[in-house]
């Protein structure tokens, strides 16, 4: 039994090595550093956790009462399947009641053969009226064997809403259980060291997920491919830390053996290159997990939006004859290969005295948007086909251009304008030649009666494997390079911190004096590594993790 003492973690770290560790809540109770803090759990336990699950341990909490300070139930239920009529309903039960919310519910008094992890069928009744409420089968997953760490109880249950309603009600009238809060089971597993932030993303992941390549990231993540990885890194650094720290006891006169600096600096220059090639490369993770961004650009009035709706299959940007319709980013997901693509339709863009200050806004924002686009199709009228657009704005044009000429029926039924656009592909100075010569696809399409649209929608997907031709999730060796796990902007900015901080690191000079110094920037990194797996972690963080979490998961 460990009372309780802030710097509780060095202690554990230093000198706790039994097997079991028990901490009674009781005596956290007074401290006010966890009750103005916390509802349920003192932060310290949190801590604990940790490092007990790091060195295979057990930790074990409770509270004589299993209440909170203010009284509120600390077991937890919620119905984990969707609402509404099903086959079946999943109600979970999760905290110290749920043995007593068991009996009361299966109205046992005498004992039920409760074999953890086992399906077992029972009556449930109302406690208070007697009432039959289900026939169901429940699990019993006893602590810290279960997906929460604590006791945990599944109820299967008949999926119709007033059986559901009923089981829920009772639960909630025993005053031994509260609903619980979206993503507190999970959030209980991660304060249990069950599983580490990149896991719960993951897994957040996978329940979001809409392609197959997003569900084989999230399955890799959710298996701890990127976490072992963030924990090799951190335990390569933590021994370079351990040889340097050791050396302050010489003394900052002594002599020390020539070649320790050697070791520290090319052990790091190792996780440095690691680093680096996971974060600089194209962030080829983040495209999986968030979508590949396709931006739809041109003059105004060439079919853009027109375009967008034929891509998404339903109405969902304004389409007219007037000039400047679009001025907001209208966005939609779809799915190619198997990959999530976020297509943008944008104001077209014109510089003209008539353009007002809206118009400007969107055609700013357009140009915006092809900057940050992964493919970009230029969309142009083939009537009024010029090369205006592309020499006032050369930026657009690059590898991952798909050029377009929309309203070709138009076209087919005007043979001089087909002449003389004929003329011009053939002209072999001609603009659109040039563009042929970069190797950029111009295609003639009509969105009014559809022809050309498969074509494109080919070449899309062409480009789309452009991106994704590295996408292995598994290669021989069964590894996944790092940078497709990388699924966050938040992963990929704490591992810049931590890569900036082993250059730090590197460019200290190798003498004694210097280590204090010196090792600060390697804790940095570890504290920087420690971010993305949840081991150092803030209230504000996990808030925005737990808040895409549904209830009863
Ligand atoms: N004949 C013909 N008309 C088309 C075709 N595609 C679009 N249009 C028409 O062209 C007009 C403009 O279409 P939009 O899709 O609104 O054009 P836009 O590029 O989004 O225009 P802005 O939003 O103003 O930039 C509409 O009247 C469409 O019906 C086509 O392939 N053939
Ligand atoms: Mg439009």
């Amino acid at each position: 039994i460990i009372k309780f003492q802030r710097d509780l973690t060095d202690i554990w770290k230093e000198k706790f090595t039994r097997k079991l560790c028990i901490i009674s809540r009781n005596y956290f109770s007074d401290s006010s550093y966890w009750r103005s803090r916390h509802r349920s759990r003192p932060k310290v336990m949190v801590a604990c956790s940790h490092f007990a699950t790091e060195r295979n341990q057990r930790v074990y909490a409770f509270s004589e009462s299993g209440r909170t300070q203010n009284n509120i139930p600390d077991t937890i239920f919620a119905l984990s399947t969707p609402p509404g009529r099903a086959a079946l309903a999943v109600v979970r039960i999760s905290g110290a009641h749920c043995l007593q919310l068991l009996k009361r519910l299966c109205n046992s008094s005498d004992s039920l053969e409760l074999v953890p992890r086992k399906l077992i069928r029972t009556r449930i009744v109302d406690p208070y009226t007697g009432a039959h409420l289900d026939d169901a089968m429940f699990t019993y997953f006893r602590s810290p064997k279960s997906y929460t760490g604590e006791d945990m109880i599944e109820f299967y249950l008949h999926g119709s809403p007033a059986v559901v309603a009923s089981v829920l009600k009772v639960l909630e009238d025993t005053q031994l259980a509260r609903l619980a809060q979206p993503g507190e089971f999970t959030r209980r597993a991660f304060e249990n060291g069950k599983m580490d932030l990149v896991k719960i993303e993951a897994l957040a992941d996978l329940i979001h997920s809409e392609t197959t390549l997003q569900v084989q990231q999230a399955l890799k993540n959710l298996d701890g491919a990127l976490s072992n990885q963030l924990y090799a890194w951190r335990d390569q650094l933590m021994t370079t830390l351990a040889h340097l720290e050791g050396l302050l006891d010489y003394g900052e006169e002594a002599e020390l053996p020539d070649d320790i600096f050697e070791k520290a600096f090319s052990s790091c220059e190792k996780i440095k290159l690691e680093i680096r090639q996971a974060v600089e490369g194209t962030s080829i993770g983040e495209m999986v997990h968030d979508g590949i961004k396709v931006a739809i650009l041109g003059s105004p009035n060439a079919g853009k939006s027109t375009l967008l709706n034929i891509l998404a299959g339903r109405d969902v940007a304004i389409v007219t004859n007037i000039p400047g319709t679009t001025r907001d980013i209208v966005q939609v997901s779809l799915q190619l290969n198997g990959v999530k693509v976020i297509c943008s339709d944008t104001a077209g863009i014109r510089e003209d005295k008539d353009v007002n200050i809206v118009e400007r806004e969107g055609i700013r924002r357009a140009l915006e948007k092809a900057s940050d686009a992964n493919i970009k199709i230029i969309v142009q009228d083939a009537q009024h086909c010029s090369n205006e657009l592309l020499e006032k704005y050369p930026s657009l044009l690059d590898e991952n251009v798909i050029f377009v000429l929309n309203k070709w029926d138009l076209i087919e039924h005007n043979a001089s304008e087909f002449r003389q656009l004929e003329q011009i592909f053939q002209d072999q100075h001609s603009w659109l030649n040039s563009l042929l010569k970069r190797n950029i696809p111009v295609l003639k399409i009509s969105c009014m009666t559809g022809s050309g649209i498969p074509h494109l929608i080919e070449t899309l997907q062409s480009f789309i494997s452009k991106w994704f031709e590295k996408v292995h999730f598994q290669d021989e060796r069964n590894e996944t390079a790092v940078e497709l796990l990388i699924t966050r902007q938040r992963h990929r900015n704490c591992l810049k911190e931590a890569l900036a901080a082993i250059e730090r690191f590197g460019e200290f000079q190798k003498t004694p004096a210097s280590i204090v110094l010196a090792a600060e920037e390697l804790r940095q990194a570890m504290n920087e590594i420690g971010k993305i797996t949840g081991h150092v972690a803030t209230e504000q963080l996990l808030d925005v993790i737990f808040r895409d979490f549904c209830i009863g998961k």
